[in-house]
């Protein structure tokens, strides 16, 4: 008997219906959970319940019949024993405050967004601390994993960390089945600092590749971001092994070389002469490592840690600095140790 054909008591609600919320709440279903799956504008619910597909973000996935669209926020997460939040980092301080009442004291809080929060770079289990209580329990959902195959059933790894290992390995248990595997950890911020830091390098990447700058270029900014990543996240308090992992290494292998990336075909974009306002409208979803790009900048800045992969996006992206004029100030610097 497959995992899918074992109906267990669990419901999940999943909060946030674009296109990652939905492929994992559709796992989730796949795999034997009810899952209530919420998004902020009725018309879109009342879509996902006629069609039994999330058209406009996840088309040629059929839901489940253990899938139910609920546009109640509040009748989503009362009929859940534990929540999975999957929206961009811009609105998971919003997302989560307005969570927060509707809690109770048992249910646990997983989330699946990658960025940094805007203005104040906060991690997402920072602003979870702050908005859900230090108390609750709560992990996160990262790793090298498209909607578009996770909605097809494609084999897929992703990792779960989390302080509580008993909250863990219940969250790995409900998604883990024979196409979609789950690591676990306790590296909470070094999964965050991954799923964050690979957005805002596959916008370098794509850069590059768009404007023909080759493979040997693209190995080279895959290799040197690594490192950048691994100095930030160290200094925040992840572990080095968490970066070579699917969280870090893995993630930004996937999102720096296949253009279902979102942030990769930012890149391509802006190497093709687009401005980041006429991209962001041609991808349509969200695009994180605009945002975040800043962010990391700004603590890179604050803690004297040294990212002139990530600067040179962030100066592309916001200050108006031509694509070949970022890369050439990559390639001009001086030469170095390997290990710095
Ligand atoms: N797509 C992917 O392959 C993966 C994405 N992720 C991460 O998942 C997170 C969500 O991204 P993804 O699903 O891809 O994004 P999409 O652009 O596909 O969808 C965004 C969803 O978030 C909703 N949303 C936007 N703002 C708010 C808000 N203020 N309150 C509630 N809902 C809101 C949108 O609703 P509306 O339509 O009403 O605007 C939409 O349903 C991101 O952090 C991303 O990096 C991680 C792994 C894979
Ligand atoms: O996080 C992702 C894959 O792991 C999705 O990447 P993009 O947001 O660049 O599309």
């Amino acid at each position: 008997m497959s995992a899918a054909d074992e109906a267990t008591d669990r419901c999940i609600a999943v909060l946030g219906a674009g296109s990652w919320g939905t492929a994992l709440a559709i796992q989730l279903a796949r795999n034997g959970n009810a899952v209530q799956l919420w998004a902020r504008d009725a018309d879109a619910v009342a879509a996902l319940a006629a069609d039994r597909e999330n058209k406009r973000y996840l088309p040629g996935c059929a839901l489940p019949e253990s899938l139910t669209p609920e546009a109640d926020m509040g009748t989503a997460v009362e009929a859940a024993d534990d929540v999975l939040v999957v929206v961009p980092s811009h609105a998971l301080r919003e997302t989560l405050e307005r969570l927060a009442p509707l809690l109770g004291e048992h249910r646990r809080v997983i989330w699946a967004t990658k960025g940094l929060e805007p203005e104040s770079a906060k991690l997402p289990d920072q602003v979870a601390a702050e908005t859900l209580g230090a108390d609750r329990v709560t992990a996160v959902l990262s790793g090298p994993s498209f909607a578009g195959e996770v909605g097809q059933g494609m084999p897929t790894a992703v990792t779960i960390a989390s302080g509580d290992e008993a909250f863990a390995r219940d969250m790995a248990g409900a998604f883990h089945d024979g196409v979609f595997r789950v690591y676990t950890t306790r590296d909470v911020i070094g999964v965050g600092v991954g799923g964050a830091v690979k957005n805002v390098l596959a916008i370098a990447v794509g850069i590059s590749d768009g404007l023909g700058y080759g493979a040997n270029a693209r190995a080279l900014l895959i290799t040197r971001g690594l490192s950048e990543m691994m100095r930030l996240g160290e200094k925040l308090g992840g572990e080095r092994t968490t970066f070579t992992g699917m969280a870090g290494l893995g993630d930004l292998l996937l999102t720096c070389t296949d253009d279902q990336s979102r942030n990769r075909r930012m890149g391509l974009a802006l190497a093709a002469g687009n401005d980041v306002e006429g991209a962001q409208r041609e991808i349509q979803q969200v695009v994180e490592g605009v945002r975040v790009a800043r962010e990391v900048y700004r603590i890179a800045q604050h803690l004297g840690v040294e990212m002139p992969i990530a600067t040179q996006a962030f100066r592309v992206l916001h200050e108006d600095v031509a694509p070949r004029d970022a890369v050439r100030k990559l390639t001009d610097r001086p030469f170095r140790s390997e290990k710095d």
